[in-house]
């Protein structure tokens, strides 16, 4: 569970994040749904402890994150908007680099590494260095590497980005496993029908403020309109930024 109260960050004259509010809860995906500069890679990076709010509260499973911030980071697995690779390293070493990181024991590292490169559909590139893999199988390296430590809440910034149809279709359905694992999962994207498809909660970001946020179905009946692209232009106020 992560919850997010009345977070603020400001870069000189912008705010960035300008008070948000929410809560992801165990079980169900949450998307944070915004146009490009609303605020959500921000926002997220606050939540995994990479930078810290002007003001507000992060709580994962009930934890402070700016008091226990190791105790937090222990509680999350992040896909960052960056995903370097280590280039020289196969993808299974890179996992293990991380599970060693988190000072996980021989036997627990290799059997959540298979458990991932399985899950994750990586065994033809499991024993490839990294260097000159594409988009998709950058993805799978970065996020099996998030999930080494088996973190019951997982943070991912704009996950599908850059990956085709089969690819995004496969990350969805893994999100869905993570989610019916009781998992609490928590993405970031500006394509509306991303998270239409995916999510059981949605919350709406513009301009670093929290504008709606509900099941599809309390998006649309809020704002009347009968789809969900109509409501999330009715909320936003134009459709601009909102990639299809
Ligand atoms: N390190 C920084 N220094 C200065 N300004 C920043 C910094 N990080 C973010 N911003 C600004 O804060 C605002 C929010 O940016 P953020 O990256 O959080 O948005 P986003 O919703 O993730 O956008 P996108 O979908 O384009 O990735 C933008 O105006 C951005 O230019």
């Amino acid at each position: 569970m992560i919850e997010v109260d009345d977070l603020h960050k400001a870069f000189g004259a912008v705010k960035a994040v300008d008070g948000v509010s929410f809560a992801a809860r165990d079980g169900e995906i949450t998307g944070l749904l915004g146009p490009n500069g609303a605020g959500k890679t921000t926002t997220l990076r606050m939540l995994y402890t990479l930078m810290t709010p002007d003001r507000g509260a992060v709580r994962v499973d009930g934890l402070d994150a700016a008091s226990q911030a190791d105790a937090v980071r222990r509680r999350l697995g992040v896909l960052p908007d960056a995903r370097g690779l280590y280039k020289r390293l196969t993808a299974r070493e890179n996992i293990e680099y991380f599970a060693r990181l988190h000072g996980l024991d021989a036997q627990t590292m290799r059997s959540r590494c298979e458990t991932l490169i399985q899950a994750l559909e990586m065994q033809d590139i499991a024993a490839r260095r990294s260097e000159g893999f594409s988009q998709g199988q950058r993805v799978k390296t970065a996020i099996a590497r998030a999930l080494v430590h088996d973190p019951r809440n997982i943070i991912l910034d704009e996950p599908t980005n850059g990956l085709d149809v089969m690819a995004t279709r496969a990350m969805r359905n893994f999100l869905r496993k993570l989610r019916d694992e009781g998992r609490c999962v928590l993405f970031s994207s500006h394509i509306m029908q991303e998270v239409a498809a995916l999510c059981d909660r949605i919350v709406v970001i513009a301009k670093g403020r929290v504008v709606a946020q509900g099941t599809a179905d309390e998006l649309r009946a809020q704002t009347g309109e009968a789809n969900l692209e109509d409501a999330f232009v009715h909320i936003i106020g134009s459709g601009e930024g909102l990639a299809a």
